[in-house]
């Protein structure tokens, strides 16, 4: 075979990609690659020094792809080393522990870090992120639960994993399916998938869910000033009714909301003339 042809097709089926891992010290981020890489779990923690870095290779569909992997440190003592480190990534893996909200809320600010830290060169749209609510072993000490951090990645477009690297659950699934889409998008000159088509759901109703789970108290919830009329209440309820009805929206935390909904109201009508 024309040895052109051959390297042609070689260049085909072989990609190197680069990807990261992201999120507060200790949450599981280097327990999740060995887990994956090395099959095994460290009980200990060894706190990652700057930055880990190994090679591994996949299998996706046709093609053998070359992974680099760098595992960030989470400790904030460190971030003048992984801020190099950002560039040039086709994949993030986030990574929360759902026993530690705080590691929860802090994701908005990795992926503030990784944008100001690429500078000029940030396309997000053009990187997959996946999310691992990580420690779901760890049941008794769940506090952010799985709609919750469902709802944070797809509202985003990226996609969302509960994972324990102790047990090993839901490790290979996202690894495989983030390969899968990292090489999709690399097949795709470069662009994710457009969320807004892919996740069924809209930003509207994604920070609705929000903001009612967020509410502190019932006028609060359904977005209106305490003492609203009987008029009001039911104006502001039914908006939110035909935003949230299970029937209609199918983001992750609905069925609850639309149900804190009705209560808020029946309570509020309660004590209105
Ligand atoms: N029960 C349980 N423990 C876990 C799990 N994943 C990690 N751990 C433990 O959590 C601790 C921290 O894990 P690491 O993987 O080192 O955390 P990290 O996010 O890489 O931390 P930094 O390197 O400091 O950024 C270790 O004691 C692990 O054994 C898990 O899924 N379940």
């Amino acid at each position: 075979m024309d040895t052109n042809v051959q390297k042609r097709r070689e260049n085909k089926k072989s990609l190197r990609i680069k990807v990261i891992s992201l999120g507060n010290a200790e949450v599981g981020k280097s327990c999740i690659i060995k887990r994956y890489c090395e099959k095994r779990f460290v009980p200990k923690y060894l706190a990652t020094i700057g930055i880990d870095y190994g090679v591994t290779k996949v299998q996706v569909r046709d093609r053998e792809i070359k992974v680099n992997i760098f595992d960030m440190a989470g400790h904030p003592f460190f971030y003048e080393v992984r801020n190099e480190f950002y560039k040039d990534s086709q994949g993030v893996i986030l990574v929360y522990d759902v026993g530690l909200r705080e590691s929860f809320d802090a994701l908005d600010s990795w992926l503030t870090e990784m944008k100001q830290e690429m500078g000029s060169q940030a396309n997000m749209e053009s990187i997959i992120f996946v999310v691992c609510a990580n420690k779901v072993d760890l049941t008794k000490r769940r506090v952010v639960d799985e709609s919750e951090g469902r709802l944070w990645a797809e509202s985003r477009g990226f996609q969302y994993f509960e994972t324990s690297a102790q047990s090993g659950e839901g490790i290979s699934e996202m690894f495989q399916a983030f390969f899968s889409s990292i090489t999709d998008m690399c097949e795709n000159g470069g662009k994710r998938p457009n969320p807004e088509v892919s996740i069924g759901f809209t930003k509207e109703q994604a920070d609705t869910i929000r903001r009612i789970r967020n509410s502190k108290d019932s006028w609060d919830m359904l977005g209106v000033k305490p003492g609203a009329t009987r008029e009001e209440v039911n104006k502001a309820y039914r908006k939110l009714a035909v935003l949230l009805h299970p029937d209609k929206c199918v983001a992750p935390g609905s069925e609850d909301a639309f149900k804190a909904v009705v209560n808020a109201r029946t309570s509020l009508l309660k004590n209105i003339k």
